[in-house]
């Protein structure tokens, strides 16, 4: 796979360090960059491998692709990029600051902190057009299943994953439609009925799509395994997400990952982790078939 523990050791020993206080900083005054940040990371991997060709700049690019038009956190990148120029002039790669960047993010939201492997070097392209395969909020718990599969990650790694949403919001005008209208002009059967007139007063129809709430209600800051509990009680707000709880298949991880009595439980945290570490190794990219950008917006 091409990545190590410790790989800037020795030619950048402060790098990790560096990162983190710059995660931190940028944490301080907006906490929004964590779960922005978590995101990025994910939304990298799944296009090209996880090569930083998310934070190319210029027309056309992933950046541009609808998926990735609310995507926050590019400017905590850049800093902690500047800083690594001036300590260790083209040493660390963009695709490593970002996937350091997303650990730290869950660290600092309070989930744990675990190793990560560097050594990612970064790529030379970036279409939009290639942003299609990322899973859709509407897709089948089934197509999710295959998209995740072509990365050699199965069903306990997507459950685990898309538990990322413990943290962060989502714009009301990705799930409203589940509130108003979706079938025979109700809302979703899938969602608590007492969950969707609270719903309703925070997107109203026809009112502001761009306004953002919580993923995980109730502990949208913190890393958690409140998301799942939420799922069991009909509260999630993707479409994608409840689907996680009605679909046998990922229910089952669910529930270990709640601990219920009868399954056999799952620590969450410790397998968030284990499965960021195989994302994060998606596509990597060592010696000569990548390079060292010098600004992270653009290729060298
Ligand atoms: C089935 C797969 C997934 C789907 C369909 C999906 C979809 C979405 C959508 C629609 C949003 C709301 C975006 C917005 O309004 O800005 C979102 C947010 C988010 N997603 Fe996912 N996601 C998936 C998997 C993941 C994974 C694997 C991770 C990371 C491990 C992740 C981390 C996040 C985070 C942290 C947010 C909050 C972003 C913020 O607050 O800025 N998601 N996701
Ligand atoms: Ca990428
Ligand atoms: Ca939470």
């Amino acid at each position: 796979q091409g990545t190590r523990v410790g790989f800037y050791a020795r030619t950048c020993p402060r790098a990790e360090s560096i990162i983190r206080s710059a995660v931190q900083s940028h944490f301080r005054s907006n906490p929004n960059i964590a779960p922005g940040l978590l995101r990025m990371h994910f939304h990298d991997c799944f296009v090209q491998g996880c090569d930083a060709s998310i934070l190319i700049d210029g027309p056309n690019t992933e950046k541009t692709a609808p998926p990735n038009r609310l995507l926050r956190g590019y400017e905590v990148i850049d800093d902690a990029k500047t800083q690594l120029e001036a300590a260790c002039p083209g040493v660390v790669s963009c695709a490593d600051i970002l996937t350091l960047a997303a650990r730290d993010s869950v660290f600092l939201t309070r989930g744990i902190n675990w190793a990560v492997p560097t050594g990612r070097r970064d790529g030379r392209v970036s279409l939009a057009s290639d942003t299609t395969i990322l899973p859709g909020f509407r897709e089948s718990i089934d197509s999710q299943n295959q998209k995740f599969a072509a990365f050699g990650l199965n069903t306990q790694d997507l459950v685990a994953l898309v538990g990322g949403h413990t943290i962060g919001t989502s714009a009301c005008q990705l799930f409203s439609y589940r509130l108003y209208n979706f079938t025979n002009g109700g809302p979703d059967p899938t969602m608590n009925p007492a969950f969707v007139p609270q719903l309703q007063a925070l997107c109203p129809q026809n009112g502001d799509g761009s306004r953002r709430i919580d993923l995980d209600t109730g502990s949208g800051n913190r890393f958690d395994t409140s998301f799942f509990a939420n799922l069991r009680n009909g509260r999630g707000i993707l479409e994608s997400d409840q689907k996680l709880w009605t679909d046998p298949s990922t229910r089952t991880f669910v529930q270990r990952f709640l601990g219920e009595r009868g399954s056999r439980p799952l620590n969450f945290n410790v397998e968030f982790a284990r499965s960021m570490v195989k994302m994060s190794n998606i596509g990597v990219k060592t010696s000569t078939n990548g390079e060292i950008r010098r600004i992270c917006s653009a290729i060298n």
